[in-house]
């Protein structure tokens, strides 16, 4: 098929808008498209370079990479030794998890394929030894940069090494590599969370990224948390502050790399691969999930009709791969930026998510739940901090003041204080809407060829979300948690305990604040009388009208 081009569509199929937004077209849709390699074909034989393996979306970077390119040559992960298990370890581990059961089965040798390179982040030339890194220069053709700090509440300088300094050394070093084709960096769709409608182009950083690193060198730790929110503006947090500053670090690299930035959201469990609801983690929305499950969490501030833009994390590899393998066939001119979402293709809401969490962990509940699932999110603060009082802090009170008398540590109001702090860092993404252009995400699927629109489904218009959701919530409980599925019988009769529990408790609370009104007020006894002779006399009829017709 042939088309032609105009004369501001360069042959790349790239476009470049006034506004400096670099797009995709689908003008290439079926010429180069068609005539390209596959993707699995373009990873055959190709070194890859991975940062953050070790993480969640790395982890299923990996996997995916194994499973469903063969051929690739060889993965190299730079990995540090952490909690005194050394890299070695830490990778024989990685590969023990269940996410690669499938590869295993496909290839038992496959971790042949993964080296690991020891390499800490932070420190300079990312601490990789003068050998590895000639060995990596000579080898790697694509490189994918996951590793990050996610935490919201990170110091600044921390915030600022690994995410910052930590990404600059790896594009020093990428220049270093002889055979690059690629550079993929990950970011997050909310590094311009000070803007409402976000585009798919790289925003002026909030402070020249340099100047900042050399300010951050001489101020003690306790001036630069002074100055953090001056900083950070409008947004929440370091992290969101310092994956901004990256994307231009990143950028000023554009014309002398081939470089890729993937903006996910809030990134969940995997919706199908390598089976559905993978997830090891309590970040994001995951540990509220757990602690709505477990009856913990009973009221949170988040606006029912904002929209909750989860992006499943197998969606965003699956991207993440397409987009590696776009940017090294044809080398855009300027970066090209994904936002990896599904607010404006298939939109789901935070009310829609109460909705089905609760309903999920009630069919499927988790062990040893404290209360039954039952959790409320609500716009207004004070209605938010009513029933913070009642359904978190009287609760945990009374069971601390239980395991008191029984002899036991209390720990129900440390667990609501960490609940709290983290509700409190979590809010600000539940509570407004964020719109972003996400063009260049269904102009790249139109760039695949059939078979990999299926192999590397990122087509969120099929997510179905309250099945998506209630494999999510059996995640958490299968792979978080390591809950056995065969004990929900159990769970649901502790459930059925606790409804008791509570009804009773009800009762004896509302014959109890009944008889001190009694005591006290005379019309209180006045409208008892009433309603304790009407009930007679409606006992006594139904004893006459029985008598009558037998
Ligand atoms: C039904 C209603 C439902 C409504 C739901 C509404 C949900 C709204 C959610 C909104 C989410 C918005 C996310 C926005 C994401 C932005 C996207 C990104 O780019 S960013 C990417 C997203 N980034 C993020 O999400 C980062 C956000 N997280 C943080 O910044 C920090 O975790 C923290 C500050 C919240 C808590 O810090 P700290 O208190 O220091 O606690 P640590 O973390 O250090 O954990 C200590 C230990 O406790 C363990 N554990 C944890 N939770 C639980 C639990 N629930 N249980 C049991 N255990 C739990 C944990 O494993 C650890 O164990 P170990 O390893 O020691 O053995
Ligand atoms: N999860 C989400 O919801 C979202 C994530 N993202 C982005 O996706 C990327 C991956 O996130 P995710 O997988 O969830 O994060 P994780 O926290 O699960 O993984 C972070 C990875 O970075 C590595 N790392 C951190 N510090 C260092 C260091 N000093 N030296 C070497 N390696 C280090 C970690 O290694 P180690 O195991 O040794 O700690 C880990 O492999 C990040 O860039 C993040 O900003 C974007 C949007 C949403």
């Amino acid at each position: 098929m042939s088309t032609e081009l105009s004369e501001s569509q360069d042959l790349n199929g790239l476009e470049q808008e006034e506004n400096g937004t670099t797009r995709l077209t689908d003008i290439c849709s079926g010429t180069v498209g068609s005539s390209m390699a596959s993707i699995a074909e373009y990873y055959a034989g190709k070194s890859v370079l991975i940062t953050g393996a070790t993480g969640f979306m790395g982890k299923v970077l990996v996997e995916k990479l194994l499973r469903s390119c063969p051929e690739v040559k060889a993965l190299y992960i730079l990995v540090r030794p952490k909690a005194g298990q050394s890299m070695q370890q830490r990778v024989s581990d990685m590969m023990k998890c269940k996410l690669f059961d499938r590869v295993r089965e496909d290839d038992p040798e496959f971790y042949q394929k993964i080296i690991p390179i020891s390499s800490e982040l932070t420190q300079p030339g990312l601490a990789i030894s003068p050998e590895d890194v000639e060995k990596l220069g000579a080898c790697i053709n694509i490189v994918f940069h996951c590793a990050a700090t996610i935490r919201f509440d990170e110091p600044l300088k921390h915030a600022v090494q690994l995410n910052v300094l930590a990404t600059q050394q790896l594009l020093s070093l990428a220049h270093q590599m002889h055979h690059l084709e690629a550079f993929i960096h990950i970011s997050t769709a909310y590094a311009n969370c000070d803007r409402k409608y976000i585009d798919e182009v790289i925003y002026p950083p909030p402070v020249e990224p340099k100047k900042l690193i050399e300010s951050l060198e001489w101020m003690d730790d306790g001036i630069v948390r002074d100055i953090t929110p001056r900083l950070i503006g409008g947004r929440p947090n370091t992290y969101t502050y310092t994956k901004a500053l990256a994307e231009y670090v990143v950028q000023q690299e554009q014309h002398r790399l081939n470089i890729g930035i993937i903006r996910p959201s809030i990134v969940g469990a995997s919706w199908q691969e390598p089976f559905p609801g993978w997830i090891d983690n309590f970040n994001g929305p995951s540990g509220l999930f757990i602690a709505a499950g477990k009856g913990i969490l009973r009221t949170m501030r988040a606006s029912n009709d904002a929209v909750a833009d989860f992006i499943p994390v197998d969606v965003v590899i699956n991207l993440t791969l397409a987009a590696g393998w776009y940017t090294a066939v044809h080398r855009p001119k300027t970066a090209l930026v994904y936002n990896c979402t599904t607010g404006g293709i298939n939109p789901f809401h935070w009310g829609e998510v109460e909705h089905h969490v609760i309903s999920s962990f009630k069919r499927n509940p988790l062990e040893q739940a404290f209360r039954r699932p039952n959790a409320n999110i609500t716009s207004n603060y004070l209605i938010n901090q009513y029933w913070i009082l009642v359904s978190h802090k009287f609760p945990a009170l009374i069971y601390d003041l239980f395991l008191r008398l029984s002899g036991q540590k209390p720990q129900m109001m440390r667990i609501f204080n960490r609940l709290h702090k983290a509700i409190s860092l979590l809010e600000y993404f539940s509570s407004q809407d964020w719109e972003w252009n996400s063009e260049n995400m269904s102009m790249l699927m139109s760039q695949l060829t059939p078979e990999d629109r299926k192999t590397f489904n990122f087509d969120v218009r099929q997510l179905n979300w309250p099945e998506y959701i209630e494999n999510y919530c059996i995640g958490t409980k299968k792979y978080v948690l390591n809950e056995d599925m065969s004990d929900i019988p159990a769970a649901r009769q502790h459930l059925r305990k606790l409804r008791n529990i509570r009804y009773t408790f009800n009762t004896v609370l509302v014959v109890f604040i009944w008889r001190v009104f009694i005591a006290r007020s005379q019309m209180a006894r006045n409208i008892w009388y009433f309603v304790v002779s009407l009930c007679f006399k409606f006992l006594s009829y139904f004893r006459a009208s029985s008598t009558l017709t037998n």
